[in-house]
């Protein structure tokens, strides 16, 4: 059951071409999680089946970091949910703040994207976040709200088991940005689990909730023990193999415990 376990995860964003990729996954291949975590890694497109195939039977899953929302046509420079099912990825990424801010991915093309990713048996990994004007405003969790209700619309309840969401606050993410407080989350967190709650009714779904946003080894533990939060999506901090995998092992009594509580 997914709310026994904890996700973590890192996308490699626009780094690592096919040869780094490949043995970037040659390094994780044998890795095994600590149990209670399911991992997973998000190479470029033009890694993905490369990646896909060295993790075949490994016990990492692997995602796309994009997709259209239609399956094919003339839609130069975009990829397609059933190619991406094609390369062996299980998981997409949708509604990254970097594409919301400067590709112009909207809470419609999110909504449309997610209903094609699960049409095609492909768990979407969804981005939500607030600015830091937002956030300045004390409208965050308004914002987060809006996000999640656009992109689960139309969304039956049974697919809902096949949707995560990962908090991102804008403000957070890359170089420039600056962690969120652990208690910060906590609340957002907390609110938002009554939001998906409400959407999945009576059905039992736990939908996982991420947080991400320079998430490091320094605060990694804190993120993963606040109990509204089931994993974290990293990015820097785990772009190499070696850290990726101590970032994941160093979790494993914070998980252990919270499994057990
Ligand atoms: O953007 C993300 C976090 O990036 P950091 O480098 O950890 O701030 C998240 O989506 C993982 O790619």
């Amino acid at each position: 059951m997914d709310q026994k376990s904890v996700w973590i995860g890192t996308s490699w964003k626009m780094n690592k071409g096919p040869a780094e990729a490949i043995a970037a996954a040659r390094a994780l291949e044998s890795f095994q999680p600590p149990k209670g975590i399911r991992s997973f890694v998000i190479p470029p497109f033009t890694s993905l089946r490369d990646v896909c195939s060295v993790l075949e039977d490994s016990a990492l899953l692997v995602g796309a970091q994009n997709m259209h929302w239609e399956d094919s046509g003339a839609w130069t420079g975009e990829v397609s949910a059933p190619m991406i099912a094609e390369c062996g990825a299980s998981i997409v990424e949708i509604g990254h703040s970097e594409r919301r801010q400067h590709f112009g991915e909207t809470d419609w093309t999110v909504n449309l994207k997610v209903r094609a990713a699960l049409r095609h048996g492909l768990r979407s990994l969804i981005c939500i976040g607030d600015t830091a004007e937002e956030f300045e405003f004390g409208v965050s969790q308004e914002t987060l709200a809006r996000q999640v209700k656009i992109a689960l619309h139309g969304v039956s309840r049974k697919d809902l088991g096949q949707v995560m969401i990962a908090y991102e606050p804008v403000w957070a993410i890359g170089s420039a940005g600056r962690p969120a407080e652990a208690s910060f989350v906590s609340g957002i967190h907390t609110k938002l689990r009554a939001v998906v709650r409400e959407l999945a009714g009576d059905t039992g779904v736990r939908i996982p909730l991420l947080y991400g946003g320079s998430v490091s080894q320094a605060n990694i533990r804190d993120y993963v023990a606040l109990p509204d939060v089931d994993g974290v999506f990293v990015g820097r901090a785990a772009w190499e193999p070696a850290d990726f995998m101590t970032l994941v092992e160093s979790v494993s009594g914070v998980v252990s415990r919270k499994i057990a509580a």
